[in-house]
């Protein structure tokens, strides 16, 4: 800091700790925003030395993360999750490079805008399974949306059809999931805020973390390789493969010593799309649910567009996206409402920095704080309320509202690379669900039904504190269309 400029204003430090006694333990997000209504939208707090930087605004993370990506899309290091749990394939926890750059390109070439479109098959049949799970057990919707979602991305990254919950890749993955839940809550595991605390063996009391870890890598490993091999070992013994994101890219592989590295980095980018993608997207979908209890005008007018648009003799499909646009926004807003990665995940930056006159050191944490802006009451006024409406005008999607996506998958060259897929998997979950059910509150024992609250979780990803709904087809003829669907399928 040559010129001693001051860092971005904040709650003042105690020597050595510094803010930590500031710092809570959970919701992380809802301090950061009294702290930027406080100071402005962009502050400093310092934690055990460390620089916190939280920006605030769309103006703040456009000019730092998005305009100046070249210095600010690094991450800091994860100890617990790289360095003990052996995930150093994860590549959204890399460090900015040639390496992570190799995944993000591999990455992009099957996920982006064009790419994706072929995985809709899959979805489509995996939403009319969806339906037909519902049907059968619609109180199991929590396991059925996860499942859901474990299905259609095991089809598209591997050709791996799974039918259940007893299935053992979705065992695999959903261990492999709790795993990632677990270390995911900032300041969860103490090594994470002392690095060197990694060097204590794991017989030494208090090291469970350790023991943790070592299972946990185990866990990591198996669902690393297994999908990854089993098609390799299908292709190499020219059995049938069906066509996957991961046979594609082998069919592909240059020959030449580059090969073995190029395969690393499509098991590597397989494997992440469903650590990435699980957990957010069902998220999102359990938001769903609980928005369509709480906004029953909401979901009557959804059902109305479906209704004149697509009829009731069949099921939505993508085809009919351009010409529901309630649904659309109806799909922006469950972005936006409660927002799912609130603080989305730390970036840094790899030189020291200058903005507006503030000092913004080499290695600092930076956190867009995504909450902040999709909660903005200037650009979404009444934020609490979900209200598709806000991205309408005159009967079709209004493109001066902010769009949520330029802060609910994060920012700059760390953008959410899975935002397609996520939106197209969400555009066909949503309008198969709202064409084919009502959803309501669910009935006490009187028969009256229960009022339900919006509150979520804290965490890495936010999810809706657990809730149960009433999920009943709209007509015999949903029904139906439901079981017709399950014929085709067979
Ligand atoms: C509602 C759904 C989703 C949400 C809210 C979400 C959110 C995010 C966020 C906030 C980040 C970090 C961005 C940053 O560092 O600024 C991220 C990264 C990432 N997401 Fe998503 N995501 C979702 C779905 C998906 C899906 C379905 C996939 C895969 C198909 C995916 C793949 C990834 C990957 C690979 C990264 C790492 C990018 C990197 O570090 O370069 N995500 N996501």
């Amino acid at each position: 800091n040559p010129n001693r400029l001051p860092l971005p204003p904040g709650p003042k430090p105690l020597p050595l700790i510094g803010n930590l006694l500031d710092m809570p333990t959970s919701f992380l997000w809802l301090t950061f925003d009294k702290w930027t209504k406080q100071y402005g939208d962009i502050v400093s707090v310092n934690v055990f030395g460390k620089t916190f930087i939280i920006l605030g605004s769309s103006r703040t993370t456009n000019d730092l993360l998005e305009k100046r990506s070249a210095i600010y899309s690094d991450r800091v290091r994860f100890p617990m999750l790289v360095e003990l749990m052996g995930l150093d394939w994860n590549f959204a926890a890399m460090r900015y490079g040639d390496n992570w750059r190799r995944h993000r390109r591999t990455f992009h070439q099957q996920f982006n805008q064009g790419a994706i479109r072929k995985y809709q098959p899959i979805q489509t049949r995996e939403s009319r399974l969806l339906l037909q799970r519902l049907l059968g057990a619609p109180q199991d919707f929590y396991s059925i949306i996860r499942l859901t979602f474990t299905a259609t991305i095991l089809d598209v990254m591997y050709g791996i059809r799974v039918k259940d919950q007893d299935d053992d890749y979705v065992k695999t993955a959903e261990d492999f999931m709790d795993s990632l839940i677990e270390t995911g809550v900032p300041g969860a595991f103490l090594v994470d805020i002392l690095p060197i605390l990694k060097y204590v063996p794991a017989w030494f009391p208090g090291a469970g973390f350790q023991k943790k870890a070592e299972h946990w890598r185990e866990v990591g490993k198996r669902f690393l390789n297994t999908g990854f091999n089993e098609v390799k070992d299908a292709m190499l013994k020219g059995k049938y493969v069906a066509p996957s994101v991961v046979s594609t890219q082998l069919e592909n592989l240059p020959e030449g010593p580059e090969a073995r590295d190029i395969e690393e980095v499509i098991k590597n980018t397989s494997a992440l799309g469903y650590a990435a993608g699980a957990d957010t997207t069902v998220s999102a979908m359990e938001q769903f649910f609980l928005a369509m209890i709480l906004y029953p005008s909401v979901q009557k007018k959804a059902q109305e567009e479906l209704d004149r648009v697509v009829g009731r003799l069949r099921l939505p499909d993508f085809e009919d996206r351009e010409n529901l646009p309630y649904i659309n926004a109806l799909v922006k807003e469950t972005m936006r409402w409660q927002p799912i990665t609130p603080l989305a995940v730390v970036h840094s930056p790899i030189a020291d920095d200058v903005y507006n006159g503030y000092f913004i050191p080499k290695g600092s944490f930076v956190f867009g704080n995504s909450w902040s802006i999709l909660q903005d009451p200037v650009a979404y006024p009444d934020p609490q309320e979900f209200k598709p409406e806000r991205f309408m005008k005159d009967g079709q999607l209004n493109p001066d509202v902010q769009d949520p996506d330029t802060a609910a998958f994060g920012f700059g060259r760390r953008i959410c690379p899975g935002r397609y897929f996520s939106d197209s998997t969400l555009y066909i979950f949503i309008c198969s669900v709202l064409s084919a059910f009502n959803i309501t509150a669910p009935l006490d024992e009187k028969g009256e039904p229960i009022r339900l609250e919006m509150k979520m979780t804290s965490g890495l990803v936010s999810h809706p504190e657990v809730f149960r709904c009433s999920i009943i087809p709209r007509s015999a003829e949903a029904e139906l269309l439901i079981k017709e669907s399950a014929m085709e399928d067979q």
